[in-house]
């Protein structure tokens, strides 16, 4: 039988783990808040900064959106990011990649205050996630380790692959699967788009992580029978339904299915995950700023 990894389920419980760190600080007079900046008219981007401004209001994380012109001089977002920085009631900030091409991203990058830095993206808090001692680990990793913790994967002397090597997930995911710490200790293959034979890396793995942002590159006849496979990509592709599109995987998830031992969906797997490890994130930066105690899930 294979066992579907409920993305939604295990982030309503990293959610409702948050609450008690939430009430700490709002008992020492700090609501937690995060600025989302959002510099683009992707709509997939706008659903995403929207998605995180309602679970911030859900949990009771003040949330505090900055929308910028696509078109505008690059000079306004860094400006915005000074001002955030400034601001003591912001606590986390998280400028929604890609930005435009105009846009310097790696100035970007490094102009987040680090202790602002709840993507974990600035080169300081890369540095101390590679070298072992994270501030806070990027969301989407950190999210995925939180699943295979939750339905019970043994990573450590597996065999895994991930597929992709981006700066958002890839790397970050390969540092943490083949770091000394739990979650860890596997044995980690990194395929990308020059991987001559990607169907012969993934026929040996015992995990997957699928996010190369190719809809269902990875079909089940490249499987290991039993492996956990996990799917990162949301690939927005034209159908018949009343948006004009449907989502699919980096992962053909019908045969896979048939292979796999657990396996994540999409929507409603990584996704989630993603967003809340941002909340924690961010209620981890709000207890470092007011050197407030908290408890994490
Ligand atoms: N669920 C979630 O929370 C999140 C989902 N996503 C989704 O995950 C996917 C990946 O995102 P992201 O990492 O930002 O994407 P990027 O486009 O930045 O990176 C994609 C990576 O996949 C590699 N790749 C592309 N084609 C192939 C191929 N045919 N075979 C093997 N590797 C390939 C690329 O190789 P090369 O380096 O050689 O170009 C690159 O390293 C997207 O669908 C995105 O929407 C992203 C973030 C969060
Ligand atoms: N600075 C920055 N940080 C990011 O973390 C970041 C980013 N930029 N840019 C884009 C990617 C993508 N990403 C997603 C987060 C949640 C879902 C998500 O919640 N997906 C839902 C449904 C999505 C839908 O219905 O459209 C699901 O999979 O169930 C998807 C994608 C974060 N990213």
């Amino acid at each position: 039988m294979t066992t579907l990894i409920d993305g939604n389920e295990v982030a309503a419980e990293i959610r409702d783990g948050l609450a008690d760190g939430i009430e700490s600080l709002k008992a020492e007079g700090t609501t937690p808040g995060l600025a989302t900046v959002l510099m683009s008219d992707d709509p997939a981007s706008e659903t995403y900064v929207s998605m995180k401004q309602r679970d911030c209001e859900e949990v009771g994380i003040n949330g505090i959106h900055v929308e910028l012109d696509a078109d505008a001089p690059a000079e306004e977002l860094y400006d915005t990011i000074d001002d955030l920085n400034a601001d003591p009631e912001v606590h986390g900030i998280l400028v929604q990649m890609p930005v435009p091409d105009h846009v310097d991203k790696r100035r970007v990058l490094r102009a987040i205050d680090p202790v602002k830095d709840v993507d974990g993206f600035h080169p300081e808090n890369v540095g101390r996630m590679v070298a072992g001692h994270a501030r806070y680990k990027p969301c989407t990793p950190h999210g995925i380790q939180k699943l295979l913790e939750a339905y019970d994967v043994e990573t450590e002397g597996a065999e895994a692959v991930v597929v992709g090597r981006s700066d958002i997930v890839g790397k970050p995911m390969t540092n943490l699967l083949i770091q000394k710490a739990p979650f860890g200790n596997a044995t980690t293959t990194v395929c990308h788009s020059r991987t001559k034979d990607l169907a012969g890396h993934l026929a040996d793995a015992d995990i997957v992580v699928a996010a190369a942002g190719v809809p269902e590159l990875v079909t089940g006849d490249m499987l290991k029978e039993g492996a956990t496979v996990v799917d990162v990509g949301i690939n927005r592709v034209d159908a018949a339904t009343e948006k004009g599109y449907e989502l699919v995987g980096d992962v053909e998830f019908e045969s896979a299915e048939e292979v796999a031992g657990k396996i994540t969906p999409v929507p409603g797997g990584v996704g989630p995950m993603t967003r809340a490890m941002l909340l924690y994130n961010t209620v981890k930066a709000a207890g470092l700023q007011t050197d407030v105690p908290v408890d994490l899930p």
